[in-house]
């Protein structure tokens, strides 16, 4: 099994987090075209995929990231794509997800978490309906599982899948984050709430 590591910011690049996911991984990779980020990676024993200039754009889905890498690496029959917007990801999330796929009972498992929201849908007459939830019966969170909701700390799939241009497919399965792990990095914000939780985290 192949780990993959995509993007800017490789996440959990410490010492001890990259060995205990060498124990997951035959072989993990950090995918990038930054040249700091390549040396750094390098320090810490994991491989660098130079991203070509196409994929390697604001705009590309990481699937086309994938499929220029396994242009590269062929022979890998499942792979594990971590997502460095999420940095509290965690071995143990990874380790759950690594058994399920070896199991053989899932093709494709990804991280997701609960949330317990509802949601509304607006109409183009202004007004908005009720998406997951009777008003009449307005659910609270102590009597409601709530719903699974995809968080993008990763993916891990058969590398068959992407001949039909899909990370999750065949039978799905899934590893519960918490909430608390679950932020991922969009913006500026989401950065600064990151940085936030890591010092709160520090201090307990
Ligand atoms: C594997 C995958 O599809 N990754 C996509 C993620 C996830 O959809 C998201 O992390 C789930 O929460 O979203 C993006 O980063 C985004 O919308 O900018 C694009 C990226 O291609």
């Amino acid at each position: 099994m192949y780990g993959r590591i995509r993007g800017k910011y490789p996440t959990g690049l410490d010492a001890p987090n990259l060995q205990r996911q060498h124990n997951l991984f035959h072989d993990i990779w950090v995918s990038t075209d930054g040249h700091e980020i390549a040396d750094e990676v390098e320090k810490f024993g994991a491989r660098v995929h130079g991203r070509d200039e196409e994929t390697a754009t604001y705009y590309a889905p990481s699937i086309l990231a994938i499929k220029e890498f396994l242009q590269k690496h062929g022979d890998i029959e499942v792979i594990a794509l971590l997502q460095c917007t999420s940095p509290f990801t965690k071995v143990d999330y990874l380790t759950e997800a690594f058994n399920k796929i070896i199991s053989g009972e899932y093709d494709s498992v990804f991280s997701v978490t609960r949330q317990h929201k509802l949601f509304w849908t607006p109409h183009e007459d202004g007004t908005i309906i009720p998406d997951n939830f009777d008003v009449e019966n307005r659910p609270r969170r102590q009597d409601w599982a709530g719903q699974l909701v995809e968080t993008g700390m990763f993916y891990f799939f058969q590398t068959s899948l992407i001949r039909h241009n899909v990370l999750q497919g065949g039978r799905i399965g899934y590893v519960e984050v918490p909430k608390d792990h679950s932020l991922e990095i969009d913006t500026e914000f989401d950065l600064q709430v990151a940085r936030a939780i890591s010092r709160i985290s520090e201090g307990s």
